[in-house]
């Protein structure tokens, strides 16, 4: 018996117990059979972010998106035709026709087809080390823990006093009608992904961004060529300054900090995503936050408490979904291992080139360093950039936007970073992430094998022999 074992006969004791039902529904699997399992998650549906209002809802609108604009732009190839109509009610039932069972199902089975867990349907709070109130009249004690929360959107203060009716990603999706003019406040992954979504399929977007750059995250001349994009396709603010939310004459929007007025029929507010550490008695467990109230953890997912674990976005820098279930599948085999000081049987979590993907127009992925990092790393660099257009499938697509650049290490030739814009960026960059994760250098990915010609990954053979390494 672990120094974390307590009494067993206890009803209102578990082996294991879990907050969150994204990727902390995943860690319980047949390995877990005998162990005894508590669940929770306070919101319905059930099954968290990702599925219920993140990856895949918004990735299912991206796909129509992306069929409307093919239509609209069809007649640069000789192929007329016409965008006859766009029947948001028919798409929203599609995604969330599809999505919604899916969450029902899995709380079903939570329920009553996994007999070791016990589904808990209300808000956990430590009460005490290893303590939860379940929020739903009873108080458990657990072996070991995992803290699987996730994260909630910013809601800018001046946005939520103004009483000015706004929306999140949690609710934008399930609108009644596709408005005519969007307004969204903000300029990171969610403003770019819903900029392309309803702009494709018929609505007036506007962003309004702070800074000078949208998506200021990524590689510069990523960013740089989004946002002259972005400026073509979108009604876009930049430098806004910090904006207010104002409603007039029945259309809400915001106020820039200039005093121009951006008014639609919608307002969307996506400034960022903050974890939800703070809202579940993270003290009374010994849980500690760092500055960003995020939980902290070490490299096997150890939190400060003994005997709890933190995985995805309430924990991690990452809010990236395959990052969360890598986390879920190392935090899984740890628990198992029943062990907590000893770490010598433990698996640790790999965070070494954690890929990243916009589903915007046009797609975005990256991998590793910017060029700007690799710089101030110090690191001797090589850098080349790949425009699609010089590719036969880029030229077929008549591409004129797209590009692959690489940053790569002179001398070893090793790949640092890789950056794509353009169609099928988060397919294009995957043999480049496969590279860098299997230390492959850039000689040997560019000569060691075939690349099928005329395929689109041509766009990175031609930057990899680019590079002046
Ligand atoms: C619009 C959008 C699009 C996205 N698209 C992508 C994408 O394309 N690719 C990608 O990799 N990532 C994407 N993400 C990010 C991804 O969704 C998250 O990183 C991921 O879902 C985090 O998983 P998680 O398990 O940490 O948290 P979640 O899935 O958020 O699960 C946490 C769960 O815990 C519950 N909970 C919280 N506190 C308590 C409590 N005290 N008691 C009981 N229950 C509690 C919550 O209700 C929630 O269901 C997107 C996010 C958004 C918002
Ligand atoms: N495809 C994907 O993988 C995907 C898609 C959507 C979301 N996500 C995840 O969800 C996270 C949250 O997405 P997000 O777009 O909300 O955040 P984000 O961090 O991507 O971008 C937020 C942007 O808002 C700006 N901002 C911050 N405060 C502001 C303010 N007061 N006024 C105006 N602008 C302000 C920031 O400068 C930043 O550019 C992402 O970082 C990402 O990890 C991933």
């Amino acid at each position: 018996m672990s120094h974390l074992d307590t009494d067993r006969s206890d009803t209102d004791h578990f082996d294991v117990a879990i907050i969150g039902s994204g990727s902390g529904n995943s860690i319980a699997d047949d390995r877990f059979a005998d162990l005894k399992v508590a669940l929770f998650e306070e919101h319905s549906p059930f099954g968290g972010t990702c599925l219920n209002v993140g990856c895949i809802p918004t990735k299912m609108f991206v796909y129509a998106a992306e069929v409307a604009r093919t239509i609209r732009d069809s007649s640069r190839y000789g192929v007329d035709s016409t965008l006859d109509a766009v029947r948001w009610p028919d798409i929203v039932d599609r995604v969330f026709g599809r999505i919604d069972p899916i969450a029902a199902g899995g709380k079903r089975y939570r329920e009553s087809g996994s007999p070791n867990v016990t589904l808990f349907s209300g808000h956990a709070t430590f009460t005490g080390p290893r303590t939860i109130d379940t929020g739903t009249g009873r108080v458990i004690t657990a072996d070991q823990v995992v803290v699987a929360a996730g994260s909630r959107p910013v809601i800018p203060e001046q946005v939520r006093r103004s009483g000015v009716q706004f929306h999140t990603n949690d609710d934008v999706m399930r609108l009644p009608e596709l408005p005519e003019h969007l307004v969204i406040l903000g300029s990171g992954y969610i403003a770019a992904e819903f900029a392309h979504v309803f702009g494709a399929l018929g609505s007036k977007v506007s962003i309004v961004a702070r800074k000078d750059t949208l998506l200021r995250g990524l590689d510069t001349d990523v960013s740089t060529r989004f946002t002259e994009l972005a400026q073509k396709n979108w009604d876009v603010h930049l430098n806004s300054g910090e904006s207010e939310a104002v409603s007039e004459d029945g259309l809400v929007g915001l106020e820039l900090a200039d005093g121009t007025k951006v008014l639609g029929d919608a307002l969307l507010v996506a400034i960022g995503r903050e974890p939800n550490g703070d809202h579940i008695g993270a003290e009374a467990a010994g849980i500690e936050l760092d500055d960003e109230g995020r939980i902290v953890v070490d490299e096997f997912g150890r939190t400060t408490a003994d005997g709890v674990f933190a995985i995805g976005d309430v924990s991690s820098e990452y809010q990236l979904k395959h990052v969360a279930n890598h986390e879920a599948r190392v935090v899984s085999y740890n628990l198992l291992q029943h062990a907590w000081e000893d770490t010598s049987s433990f698996r640790a979590f790999d965070h070494r080139f954690v890929p990243a993907a916009v589903f915007t127009h046009p797609q975005i992925a990256a991998v590793g360093l910017t060029e700007a990092e690799a710089r101030d790393a110090g690191f001797d660099i090589a850098v080349k950039v790949q425009n699609y257009g010089d590719v036969a499938y880029g030229w077929a697509m008549e591409d004129q936007e797209g590009f692959c650049k690489i940053v790569a290490e002179k001398g070893t030739g090793r790949i640092l970073g890789a950056h794509v814009i353009g169609a099928q960026a988060p397919t294009v960059i995957q043999p480049l992430i496969q590279a860098m994760s299997f230390g492959t250098t850039v000689t040997e990915m560019a000569r060691g094998q075939y690349w099928i010609h005329p395929g689109l990954p041509e766009v990175v053979e031609n930057a990899l022999l680019g590079l002046d390494i």
